[in-house]
């Protein structure tokens, strides 16, 4: 594997930056899927002694300016009239805008909108500064939100906003999406441009949301080609996804040339997450992501799923060493959250033993349509 050089920067100390705030952290545990993950995740990276080794950045709250660059005016304003406590009229007009179950109306739900989009904007704001070659921010990665609607647990895109920022610098961004889900937001976002490559590799199955992401599923007009899919079924396993998802990020590289990568790193793939759908472990996305290292690009890290929350700070802190060449101690050291590690403490998790239901054949075709598709980009 790849390990990227940790020599100083032209522009400062350190290769790798780490955007964290405390309120981003606080806002984060809210959320109504995930609470206390983002803590469980920054104290873990904390207990590795991982921040001493990166440039730690505080982000600034996006602005309704900044986000009205992606998300319709109306649904922002209404995002913030739901901080407003006085208005009990929410309800009926909360479901309009995909607020409701999945995504349900609070009062710091604007609050968190701005935090959140103002962290994945800063790692933006840093890579276009030159400022640093490699940005984490695994607070960030909310690829289902759309326009003017919140979705999958995703209140505001800060994606496709930290894409656009990007983009004021840069000609080419590639998007890769190693989350179980389809980052449907993110493709519908840029499906019309050859600007943005989007790459995601998802469960695509019957029922399963969002149900977008096969592999016909290709982009339209000057976008045509430039979305790529990689759907798969349940069971996938580190062996076959890794050189599955790596020959056709090679085959995006060549023919593509990307001048910055977004990549989000969400872990509900990884083996335990309560999805039960894929049977990875982080060594398949920390393989992925060498590869992407080893370009040498500008790039952007983030996070995204993972309801097995010990699983997902295991996942993540093992990239954020990965990326800092740092080994990390097999024991979970001593910490806050010590106890959700249990009952073996370890940082490895073990691979499942559910049925893989991706034959040999069916990868084959995969990756037959995929680079037949990826011919076409010129
Ligand atoms: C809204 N859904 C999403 C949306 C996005 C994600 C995601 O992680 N996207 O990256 C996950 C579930 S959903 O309908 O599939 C589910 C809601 C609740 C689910 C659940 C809850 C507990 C255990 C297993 N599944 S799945
Ligand atoms: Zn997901």
């Amino acid at each position: 594997a790849v390990v990227p050089d940790t020599r100083e920067t032209t522009a400062g100390k350190f290769t790798v930056c780490y955007i964290y705030s405390p309120d981003l952290i606080e806002r984060c545990d809210e959320l109504h899927k995930i609470p206390m993950r983002a803590s469980m995740v920054h104290s873990l990276i904390e207990a590795y002694g991982l921040l001493r080794h990166m440039q730690v950045i505080s982000p600034t709250k996006a602005t309704l300016e900044d986000m009205k660059q992606f998300h319709s005016e109306d649904y922002l304003n209404f995002l913030g009239k739901i901080a407003d406590e006085d208005d009990d009229n929410v309800d009926e007009e909360a479901h309009q805008y995909g607020l409701g179950y999945d995504c349900p109306v609070y009062k710091g739900v604007y609050n968190l909108a701005c935090l959140v989009s103002g962290a994945t904007l800063k790692a933006a704001d840093l890579l276009i500064s030159l400022q640093a070659r490699i940005i984490i921010n695994w607070f960030g990665g909310w690829h289902h939100a759309k326009r003017d609607s919140a979705a999958g647990f995703c209140y505001v895109n800060d994606i496709v906003m930290g894409i656009q920022r990007l983009r004021q610098r840069f000609d080419r961004v590639l998007y890769v999406d190693l989350d179980l889900h389809h980052g449907d937001g993110v493709e519908d976002a840029f499906c019309t441009t050859n600007k943005v490559l989007t790459v995601s590799v998802h469960k695509h199955s019957p029922g399963f949301f969002p149900g977008t992401g096969s592999v016909t599923d290709v982009g339209v007009g000057k976008g045509k080609y430039y979305s790529v899919n990689i759907p798969l079924h349940d069971g996938i396993k580190d062996e076959q996804f890794v050189p599955l998802v790596c020959r056709i990020l090679a085959h995006v590289k060549d023919r593509y040339k990307p001048e910055v990568v977004v990549c989000q790193c969400g872990a509900d793939g990884i083996a335990g997450d309560p999805m039960e759908s894929f049977n990875l472990t982080p060594v398949a996305l920390m393989k992925c992501i060498y590869l992407l290292l080893s370009w040498n690009l500008p790039i952007m890290l983030l996070g995204g799923g993972g309801y097995h929350h010990a699983n997902t700070a295991r996942c993540w802190a093992y990239i954020t060493g990965g990326v800092l060449g740092r080994k990390l101690a097999c024991e979970i050291p001593d910490h806050k959250f010590l106890m959700e590690y249990g009952p073996d403490y370890e940082l490895q998790i073990e691979v499942g033993n559910m049925k893989n239901h991706n034959s040999i054949e069916f990868l084959k075709r995969v990756y037959k349509q995929v680079t037949e598709n990826i011919s076409h980009i010129v």
